[in-house]
C-alpha cells in the first residue's frame, strides 16, 4: 500500500495470508536536494537501507521504491502481487468506502483538490505512476474522510448560509477516518467487548491531529472539518481560531489568501509558536526551563481537553479515551496533561501504567476507573492493506 503525503511517500507491501509485513520505507523530503528514502526489506530478513540524494518528484519517488523493492526480489512486477492501496485523503461525500479506481474516480480525486491542497495531488501522482508501473493490477482508493460520512447533519454541517454551503459543498468532511476506524474497533477488542457495544473518544496525534467521538462503531462527530485545518493544534496547523483572523490578515495585514493558507496549515500550530513541531524536542526544551516550549505545550494541551470534554457531552457516556498516532503513542506527558483535573468526567491516568512502553494496546487508567483511558497504536498501513484486500477479493 501507498500513502503519498505533500513531500514523503510512506509505503509497505504485505502478504495478505496472514497480514505479515513484507517490506516496508519511507521517503521523505522529495522535491529538496536531500531525499531520503529508508527501506526495510523484512521478508528477506535484511537490514534497512537509505539512498540519499535529490529525488525530485512523487513519480521519481515511487520508481526508487520500486527499484529498492526489486533488489529484494519483491519487485513491483510480481505475478504474486493483487493489488495496490492508496490513502486518499479527500473523499468528499460520494466514497464511504474502498473504491477501485478507474477514470471518473482520479477526476473526482482531481476535483476535490482545492479543499484537500496538501494531499490529494500527491495522492494521484501516487496512482497515477502505480498505474504505469502495472497497469493491469487493480488499484483501490481508501479515503480518510469515509468513517465519518455516517455523521449527522447536525455535526457536519456549519451554521452558515444554506445556499451557500451546498452550491461550493462546505462541510464538515473529517480525515484520518481510517486510523479513526481502526483504533476504535481496537479499542472496543482491549474492553473486550464488541464495537457495537462501546462509546469511544479516539485522539489521533500525529504530525497532523484529529479527535473523533465513535458512538457504537459510528463515527458521529470529529474536530477536522471541510479540509486537515480545523480543530486540534497541531506539528505546522493551527487548528481552531475565530474566522475573522483571516480577514483581519488581509485587510489589516495586506495578506492573500495564498499567503495565510500556507501560515496556517505551514508555518502555525507547534513549529508557528516555539519553532519546532517534534513533540520530543519540545518536551526536551521545557525540561531545560524554556518557557516558549512551555507555552506551546500548554496551548496544545489546552485545545485537547477542550475537545475531550467536548466529545463527553456529544457521546453522553463515554466507555474510553484512545490515544494513538505519534504523540498520542509515545508522549506520556501528553497524555497525562491532557487528562489531568478531569476527574470529574470519570477520567484519570495511572503514572505507573502510563510510563509503559510497548507496541501493545494498553490501558493506562486506574483500576476501577469509570472511563478506560488506552494507548492504541493505529496501523492505517494495515488497515488499507485489508480493505484492499477484501474489496479486491470480492471482485475477483
Ligand atoms: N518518542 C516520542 N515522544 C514524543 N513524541 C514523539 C515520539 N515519537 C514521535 N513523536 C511525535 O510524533 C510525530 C509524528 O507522528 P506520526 O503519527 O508519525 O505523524 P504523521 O503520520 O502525521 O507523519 C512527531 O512529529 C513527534 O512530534
Ligand atoms: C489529513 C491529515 O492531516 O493527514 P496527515 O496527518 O498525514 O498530514
Ligand atoms: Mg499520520
Amino acid at each position: 500500500m501507498l500513502n503519498s503525503g505533500s513531500s514523503s511517500v510512506k509505503y509497505q507491501l504485505l502478504d495478505m495470508r496472514d497480514s505479515s509485513r513484507l517490506a516496508v520505507g519511507l521517503v521523505e523530503r522529495i522535491g529538496e536536494q536531500t531525499s531520503r528514502l529508508k527501506h526495510t526489506p523484512l521478508a528477506a530478513g535484511g537490514d534497512s537501507r537509505e539512498v540519499t540524494g535529490p529525488i525530485a518528484d512523487h513519480d521519481a519517488a515511487l520508481k526508487a521504491v520500486a527499484e529498492e523493492l526489486a533488489k529484494d526480489g519483491l519487485g513491483l512486477d510480481s505475478p504474486e502481487l493483487a493489488a495496490i492501496g492508496h490513502r486518499v485523503v479527500h473523499g468528499g461525500r460520494r466514497f464511504t468506502e474502498p473504491t477501485i479506481i478507474d477514470d471518473a474516480v482520479l477526476a473526482e480525486i482531481e476535483r476535490l483538490i482545492p479543499v484537500a491542497p496538501l494531499h490529494n495531488p500527491a495522492n494521484l501522482t501516487g496512482i497515477r505512476t502505480a498505474q504505469a508501473l502495472r497497469p493491469d493490477l487493480p488499484q483501490v482508493a481508501v479515503f480518510d474522510t469515509a468513517f465519518h460520512t455516517t455523521m449527522p447533519e447536525s455535526a457536519a454541517r456549519y451554521a452558515i448560509d444554506v445556499e451557500t454551503a451546498d452550491r461550493y459543498r462546505v462541510r464538515r468532511y473529517g480525515f484520518h477516518g481510517t486510523s479513526h476506524a481502526y483504533v476504535s474497533r481496537a479499542t472496543a477488542k482491549l474492553l473486550g467487548k464488541a464495537p457495537e457495544d462501546v462509546n469511544v473518544i479516539v485522539l489521533h496525534l500525529g504530525n497532523g491531529a484529529s479527535a473523533s467521538a465513535v458512538r457504537k462503531g459510528r463515527c458521529v462527530d470529529t474536530s477536522m472539518g471541510l479540509t486537515p485545518l480545523e480543530g486540534l493544534v497541531m506539528g505546522t496547523r493551527s487548528g481552531d481560531m475565530d474566522p475573522a483572523v483571516i480577514f483581519h490578515l488581509m485587510r489589516v495585514g495586506g495578506m492573500s489568501a495564498d499567503a495565510i493558507d500556507t501560515l496556517l496549515n505551514k508555518r502555525s500550530g507547534l513549529i508557528g509558536l516555539c519553532g519546532d513541531n517534534d513533540m520530543r524536542e519540545i518536551r526536551r526544551r521545557i525540561d531545560e526551563g524554556d518557557e516558549q516550549a512551555r507555552l506551546a505545550f500548554d496551548i496544545y494541551i489546552h485545545r485537547l481537553k477542550k475537545y475531550i470534554g467536548a466529545y463527553c457531552a456529544v457521546l453522553g457516556t463515554v466507555d474510553a479515551v484512545a490515544f494513538t498516532a505519534g504523540v498520542g503513542e509515545n508522549a506520556a506527558p501528553v497524555r497525562e496533561a491532557a487528562v489531568a483535573g478531569l476527574e470529574g468526567l470519570g477520567l484519570a491516568v495511572d503514572a505507573e501504567l502510563n510510563a509503559v512502553r510497548g507496541d501493545a494496546p494498553r490501558l493506562i487508567s486506574p483500576e476501577h476507573a469509570r472511563v478506560a483511558v488506552a494507548v492504541v497504536p493505529t496501523d492505517e498501513e494495515l488497515e488499507i492493506a485489508t480493505q484492499t484486500y477484501a474489496l479486491v477479493g470480492k471482485n475477483n
